[in-house]
């Protein structure tokens, strides 16, 4: 499935940059209106500007049609030049113009005077209404579609120019919805896909006030997106390629640390570490938590975070956990027989719930060696409890062996106090996240009280877990908290240092009454 990554990605890229370039032609395009209708109305003002200079007392003179013929000839956008009065033209480059020819009245009058025109008709004959200028008694013509008659070689695109003013279309290669226009709104320019187009509109920021508009039609941008796409094609196979290689090494890993767990069992590689549980009030040992480490044979210890989730899911942890009663049998059955007030925690994880050979090993070695009871509690995280009627029956069955259970990393899963209600707990672990938080006096750090109000009111005993600094102690203390585990009493040890650790503090504590 997340091979199909890369080429779906590249297909998205493909048709993101497609449009991108689709949309800066057509913007090219617009540009292109908006610089050709303001040639035009600059030529068509110079031309009058010239006549007006003049200063001719009869604006019809022949010299004077002379001068307009030579200026109409000058811009390539100028189609006439003449004289007007009234609404009517006079005469122009094309002569005298007996009678006079009505122009109608002006379509606008800008606040400087000039009278613009976008369907004045120069002669009858040709039919075909031209954009006018009018300033002074002069008057200056232009064909109405230059501006947008452009050869693009594209199948049904459209040009146009519009009057920013009043949204008013001037000129038009085709038919330009309203929508078009209203979409610049106050802005210089933008581009945008609408009713299978690709439409780019602007302000001309040069003589005179014109918007223009181009559109493409959207099939252009599909086959740029194809072109693209090929373009892309190899990238996104390779990458989808690494991708799957990638995956692949991480399954073979997980496949051959898994096989390499089998041979650690089979080695003895694993061996577990005990880190002291001491009550907060007195500083004593009062237990602790057997911690299991895996130390390969080329030295390398490697910690259970990185091997116990590769163990759960591949079936290999119930062995595990059967190896870690044999270690805690081995390394702790003496002991705890000669100090009956002692505990040690083990943690099961959540196929010990699901079967119960884990729990059985459990009561076998403790029927064997005699233990008294609870010098064993088993820990479960909250995670674990998602199959409730399994950990409910399982939790029965450790209680029957008075075998206490605590919640592990408390605050961390989703429990809700009513469903901790419904378990037997015997002790809660506070997370070391929660912990962490009391020196920092963030927020998470009033979550830890609740956890403690919480577990008070449900009679349970309460060890702190990953206790570093001075302040977190006496912060627990205050509130009511009686146990405690982490660096600022001691660190995980091996059996033999844990014992001679457990009895140095006990000489210590005798010597102290
Ligand atoms: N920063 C800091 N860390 C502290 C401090 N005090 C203790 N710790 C670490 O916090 C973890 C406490 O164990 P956990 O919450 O049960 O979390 C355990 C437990 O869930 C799991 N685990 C350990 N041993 C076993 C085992 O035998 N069976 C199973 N199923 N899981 C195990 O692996 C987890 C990690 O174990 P470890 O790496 O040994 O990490 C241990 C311990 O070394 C402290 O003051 N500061």
């Amino acid at each position: 499935m997340t091979a199909f990554g890369p080429p779906l990605l590249s297909l998205y890229l493909a048709r993101q940059q497609g449009l991108t370039a689709e949309q800066e032609r057509v913007r090219g395009y617009a540009d292109v209106v908006a610089q050709r209708s303001d040639r035009a109305v600059s030529q068509m003002q110079e031309a009058i500007d010239t006549l007006i200079a003049v200063n001719a007392d009869d604006v019809c003179s022949d010299a004077m049609i002379l001068r307009m013929r030579q200026l109409s000839l000058r811009g390539e956008f100028l189609k006439a030049v003449g004289a007007s009065s009234d609404n009517r033209l006079l005469c122009s480059s094309l002569g005298l113009h007996q009678p006079p020819i009505d122009l109608g009245d002006p379509a606008e009058i800008t606040v400087q005077g000039t009278a613009l025109r976008y369907t004045a008709p120069l002669l009858e004959a040709e039919g075909v209404p031209y954009i006018s200028i009018a300033r002074n008694g002069f008057i200056a013509m232009a064909h109405r579609n230059q501006a947008v008659d452009m050869a693009l070689g594209i199948d049904g695109a459209i040009l146009a120019t519009f009057n920013p003013l009043n949204g008013e279309l001037r000129t038009a290669s085709g038919d330009v919805p309203a929508s078009w226009i209203d979409r610049i709104e106050g802005r210089r320019s933008t581009e945008f896909v609408d009713n299978g187009y690709v439409v780019a509109a602007l302000l001309s920021d040069q003589v005179t006030l014109t918007g223009a508009i181009a559109a493409v039609p959207l099939r252009y941008l599909d086959e740029r997106v194809r072109q693209i796409n090929w373009r892309l094609l190899p990238f996104s196979l390779l990458a989808a390629l690494i991708l799957t290689l990638g995956l692949l090494y991480l399954a073979r890993q997980q496949v051959s640390m898994a096989s390499q767990i089998r041979q650690g069992l089979r080695r003895n590689e694993f061996y577990l570490e005990y880190q002291p549980v001491i009550e907060l009030a007195t500083g004593r040992w009062t237990g602790a938590e057997a911690l299991l480490r895996w130390r390969r044979r080329n030295g390398e210890v490697i910690y259970p975070d990185v091997f116990i989730p590769v163990a759960e899911n591949s079936g290999l942890i119930s062995r595990l956990s059967e190896q870690v009663i044999a270690i805690i049998e081995k390394d702790m059955a003496q002991f705890l027989g000669d100090h009956p007030l002692m505990m040690i925690a083990m943690n099961f994880s959540a196929s010990d719930i699901q079967v119960d050979t884990t729990a059985r090993r459990l009561f076998d070695m403790i029927e064997r060696n005699k233990l008294g009871s609870g010098q064993l509690m088993v820990e479960l995280t909250e995670r674990m409890l998602v199959d409730p009627d399994k950990a409910r029956q399982l939790m029965g069955q450790l209680n029957d062996h008075n075998i206490p259970v605590a919640v592990d990393d408390f605050g961390t899963g989703y429990s809700s106090l009513s469903y901790l209600e419904s378990m037997p707990f015997d002790c809660l672990k506070i997370d070391r996240l929660f912990v962490e938080a009391i020196d920092r006096q963030a927020a998470t750090s009033r979550v830890v009280l609740h956890i403690i109000e919480m577990a008070a009111a449900l009679g349970l005993n309460v060890v702190a877990e990953g206790v570093e600094t001075e302040g977190q102690a006496q912060f627990l203390r205050e509130h009511g908290v009686r146990y405690a585990q982490g660096w600022l009493y001691s660190k995980s040890l091996r059996a033999e240092d844990f014992i001679a650790g457990y009895s140095q503090q006990l000489n210590y504590h005798q010597l102290k009454q």
